[in-house]
């Protein structure tokens, strides 16, 4: 059995990976905390599965590597520094590897694999991303890592600036640029978790849509992810793809 610790365990996610901790045959749930203070409760734990805020997320990383706990990070909000922080944190404690992935949705994975894909062959490329009105963090982790793909994969084929006229702006009105692409983030009642990466070339236009209709729907990534951690080949992990010979 798996001894499973669960930090932000009443949220809208980290209640689902209670659920799924519980419901699968080889997992074991230690304890889920929703505060710094609780974070005791988890020793003893194999892993621990973080779902709280960006602004808790990296002094709970913190705590867990100096305590030797595999940790499988779904909370959004990392840059580069913030990473390099986690590298800095890695090198001077041994015993945990860490996995990060901006999004756990298998689909979802696949659709930023695909988009990757299909980068090279427009002229445009620009991002959609639609959820929930309680989501802390715009644009989403997973658009964020979407326009970093698209970006490389349009920089290993040398495509060329994308085509953009726009010379009086109301502040907003293109989106954020995030590594050169477009990001668009809606905020909507009744939404959970969408996105649309829209390409575009002479006389052809692509859409690349994936939608999380529940947040269950995360959970076979968050598992393979609490199955996999202690024994990945790195001790930090980006992104789901490894795990799913994506990368
Ligand atoms: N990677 C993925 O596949 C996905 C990632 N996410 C990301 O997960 C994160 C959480 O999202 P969501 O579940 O919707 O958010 P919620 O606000 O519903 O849940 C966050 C929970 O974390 C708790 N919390 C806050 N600080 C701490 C702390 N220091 N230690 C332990 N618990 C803490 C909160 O408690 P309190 O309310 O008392 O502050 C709350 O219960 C976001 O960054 C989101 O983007 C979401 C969906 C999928
Ligand atoms: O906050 C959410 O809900 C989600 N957050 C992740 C992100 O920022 O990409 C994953 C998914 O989009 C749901």
């Amino acid at each position: 059995m798996i001894k499973v610790g669960v930090f932000g365990a009443q949220g809208r996610m980290g209640s689902e990976v209670v659920k799924a901790v519980q419901g699968a045959g080889d997992t074991e749930l230690v304890a889920g905390v929703d505060t710094a203070e609780e974070r005791d409760a988890v020793r003893g734990a194999d892993v621990v599965v973080d779902f709280t805020h960006p602004d808790a997320v990296m002094d709970n990383l913190r705590w867990l590597i100096e305590n030797r706990v595999h940790a499988v990070v779904g909370t959004t909000g990392f840059d580069d520094a913030r990473l390099d922080r986690v590298r800095e944190l890695l090198a001077a404690n041994p015993g945990a590897n860490v996995l990060i992935a901006p999004n756990f949705g298998i689909a979802a994975v696949l659709m930023m694999s695909f988009a990757a894909k299909a980068a090279p062959y427009f002229e445009s490329t620009e991002i959609i991303e639609l959820h929930h009105p309680n989501k802390a963090d715009a644009p989403s982790g997973t658009a964020s890592r979407t326009a970093e793909l698209v970006a490389a994969a349009r920089e290993r084929a040398g495509s060329a600036p994308m085509p953009d006229a726009t010379t009086a702006e109301v502040p907003g009105a293109r989106g954020a640029d995030v590594a050169g692409v477009r990001v668009h983030a809606l905020r909507i009642t009744g939404m959970i978790a969408h996105q649309e990466v829209v390409f575009g070339t002479h006389g052809e236009t692509l859409r690349i849509r994936h939608d999380s209709m529940n947040r269950e729907s995360f959970m076979p990534g968050v598992l393979l992810g609490v199955r996999r951690v202690a024994g990945l080949p790195d001790r930090l992990t980006l992104g789901l793809e490894p795990l799913l010979g994506l990368d």
